[in-house]
């Protein structure tokens, strides 16, 4: 297993659930306003919410899709980022990639020059079929990227994962075991599923792991389509919530503590009981 620096800068996380409309500008002027606000409390690293400036559901997606080269959406995280000085992990946007002529949901990661260090299509896409509860496929209108993330930063490296990504435990074991000190994942749960598995889930990947899980999601709208669950998240590498909230738009913030969690790596070592010759580690299985 790679190993997470100790040493790394003091990271202030912030998770801005966002009130998303049918305005996209307005959406991005809004987030605009909510990073400034959360890198003026001192946040270095501020997390946006899945499709935070576009409806979601699989009919706006084409509508709202844009090239992450000539889009205004890009061009506004990566403002946003510069002028905050901080990491910026933007959400995701339906993006439209001219070169296949295909939509993903992508999540674009800027560092505090406002230089784009990371992408990250959605890699499963959100196909369900709760009878009587939630019908919703994406891949109705959504392309499903071929690759894990993992960026670098001054705090250590962080994996990336989209919204119904987290219910797959691969992408963060492999992140963990690849020195990630955090998994994030922008996300839109509902009204069945987020009340059942949200907190779970992060807890879940948080706990097998014993690494930092947050999830960010946009604040409830009842009058859209899809009513997001809210309850962004924010929980430490012993599973423990170290931050939560309600389904309205806000921010919630938590000092991530490298130190902290290397201790609790220690007390439960984890990491040096694993039984691989009882079983793969998917983290060095070649593709
Ligand atoms: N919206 C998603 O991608 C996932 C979700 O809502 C769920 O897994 O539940």
């Amino acid at each position: 297993m790679a190993t997470t620096s100790t040493t790394a800068t003091p990271c202030k996380l912030a998770l801005i659930q966002l009130a998303v409309t049918a305005d996209k500008q307005a959406n991005l002027d809004n987030a605009r306003t909510h990073v400034l606000n959360a890198a003026s409390n001192g946040a270095n690293l501020i997390v946006l919410p899945e499709c935070f400036n576009s409806p979601y559901g699989t009919k706006h997606f084409p509508q709202y899709a844009e090239s992450l080269k000539e889009g205004p959406s890009v061009k506004a995280l990566s403002a946003m980022a510069k002028d905050a000085k901080a990491y910026l992990i933007g959400g995701s946007i339906p993006e439209h990639d001219p070169t296949d002529d295909k939509i993903y949901n992508t999540c674009t990661v800027y560092n505090p020059n406002g230089e784009i260090i990371g992408t990250h299509r959605k890699v499963h896409l959100f196909d369900i079929d709760v009878p009587g509860k939630i019908r919703f496929q994406e891949s109705e209108t959504l392309s499903a990227g071929k690759q894990l993330t993992h960026v670098d930063t001054d705090f250590g490296k962080i994996g990336i994962g989209i919204c119904y990504d987290i219910r797959f435990p691969e992408p963060a074991m492999i992140a963990a075991r690849q020195g990630c000190f955090a998994m994030i994942y922008p996300g839109a749960f509902n009204m069945t599923t987020g009340p059942l598995h949200w907190e779970l889930l992060q807890r879940a990947r948080a706990v097998d792991n014993q690494i930092f899980v947050a999830a960010c999601s946009p604040a409830r709208d009842l009058s859209a389509d899809y009513h997001a669950w809210g309850h962004s998240t924010i929980v430490g590498p012993s599973g423990d919530v170290l931050e939560t909230m309600d389904e309205k738009q806000g921010i919630i913030y938590a000092d991530l503590d490298l130190k902290k969690m290397h201790e609790f790596r220690q007390s439960i070592p984890l990491i040096t009981q694993r039984r691989f010759d009882l079983y793969a580690d998917v983290s060095k299985v070649k593709p």
